[in-house]
């Protein structure tokens, strides 16, 4: 039997990348640095997977292994291992490139093929880490589209979308894992900057402007009329800017778009502002959801008003939630030739929301 590796047991590590996997026939490894989630997977040999509006059957996943980072076996385990999966956030992944090197140099010992890695994160060029640490291996990437949850705290078991694909860099020099349902994608860079650019954008709408509004519940916020409204109005704007970027037609873009608004408005995905909202710094990167987007629209001459309220929201709630130091955000875009111009606004806006103006108020001015 092939063996694969997920390192980071999490929602997606467990709930959408071991079912796929699975089905490919290979055995699952799971590697993690949270010892009390490998204790527990360990200890209750078996969680489920349930799909979101119970179209799909849940699924049990069971006969796998399960390390702790630090410990020996974990080395072992990428030394022999056929495919190795990373999803860790992108933030984690540097963290890895020790383990991964050594493991590359035993298999370099034992005369064993390169490792094949897949860094399956929401970012751009979310590998760079394990590239530039030097670690010997086939190092390629995927995009997530699949939401996948933990709905009790306490329990291993997830619920996900049904959804069918986890698309790879199929252009990495050397790669030649083709697994079902990874489709090798002609150009990676085009589809996750796309992806983190729309989808993720407007997942920071609802987060952003739900948590200033009072929500909690992801769906409700999607659905409250100023926030729906505020997706509407950047619906053109964002196909616009991201079609244009990537040499996309506007229409194939628009689709794509109103895909994002759609999944986020469904309220059968019972998702939460907090798990959209955290680590606003992350959010809040030069080539992140919100920076970039901005930048493109300055830089053609759009309407930048609304792009720029939806960083100033994260920046929010960057202060009152994660002590966020807003100041050195703003000053990082000072050192952007186009954000710049684009700091006054956002700080502007920032200075309304921390007086508590509404959203309209602030859109209208
Ligand atoms: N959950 C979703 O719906 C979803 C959707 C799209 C993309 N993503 C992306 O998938 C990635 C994982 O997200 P998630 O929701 O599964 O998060 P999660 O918090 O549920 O899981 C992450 C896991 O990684 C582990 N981890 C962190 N650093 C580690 C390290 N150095 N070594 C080993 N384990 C480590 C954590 O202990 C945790 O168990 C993120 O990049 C996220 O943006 C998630
Ligand atoms: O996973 P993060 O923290 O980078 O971003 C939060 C959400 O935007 C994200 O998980 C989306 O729901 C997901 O990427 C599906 O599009």
């Amino acid at each position: 039997m092939k063996k694969a590796v997920i390192i980071g047991a999490g929602q997606t590590g467990r709930g959408f990348i071991a079912p796929i996997v699975r089905e490919n026939g290979y055995a699952v490894t799971f590697l993690d640095k949270d010892r009390a989630l490998v204790e527990q997977l360990r200890k209750e040999k078996e969680y489920t997977v349930s799909y979101f509006g119970g179209k799909r059957e849940p699924q049990i996943i069971r006969d796998y292994t399960a390390w702790v980072t630090d410990e020996e076996e974990a080395v072992e385990a990428l030394t022999e291992a056929d495919v190795v999966f990373v999803s860790v956030f992108a933030s984690h992944v540097g963290e890895l490139a020790e383990l991964l090197k050594e493991a590359a140099g035993k298999r370099a010992e034992k005369g064993t093929e390169k490792l094949t890695v897949f860094c399956c994160e929401n970012g751009v060029n979310v590998k760079r880490p394990l590239v530039e640490a030097g670690v010997d291996a086939v190092i390629s990437e995927g995009v997530i589209f699949c939401t996948t949850l933990k709905p009790e705290a306490e329990k291993l078991d997830l619920i996900s979308q049904d959804y069918p694909e986890l698309p790879v860099d199929g252009k990495v020099p050397g790669l030649k894992a083709h697994l079902e349902h990874m489709p090798w994608e002609e150009n990676f860079p085009g589809l996750i900057q796309r992806k983190i650019y729309t989808y993720n954008f407007m997942s920071a709408v609802v987060a952003y402007l739900g948590d200033y509004k009072g929500y909690e519940v992801y769906g409700e916020a999607a659905n409250d009329p100023e926030i729906a409204g505020l997706m509407e109005d950047l619906l053109p704007v964002v196909s616009r800017i991201i079609g244009k970027e990537y040499g996309v037609p506007y229409e194939v873009q628009l689709e794509f778009t109103k895909n994002a608004i759609a999944k986020f408005r469904n309220r059968d995905i019972y998702d939460t502002i907090y798990r959209n909202a955290r680590q606003a710094e992350r959010k809040l990167g030069l080539k992140e959801r919100m920076l970039t987007p901005l930048r493109l629209a300055a830089a053609d001459g759009d309407e930048t008003r609304e792009i720029a309220l939806v960083a100033a929201a994260a920046l929010y709630y960057g202060e009152i939630r994660e002590e966020l130091d807003c100041e050195a955000v703003l000053r990082t875009m000072d050192t952007d030739p186009v954000l710049k111009g684009e700091t006054a606004l956002v700080r502007e806006l920032l200075e309304g929301l921390r007086r508590k103006e509404n959203v309209n108020t602030l859109l209208k001015k």
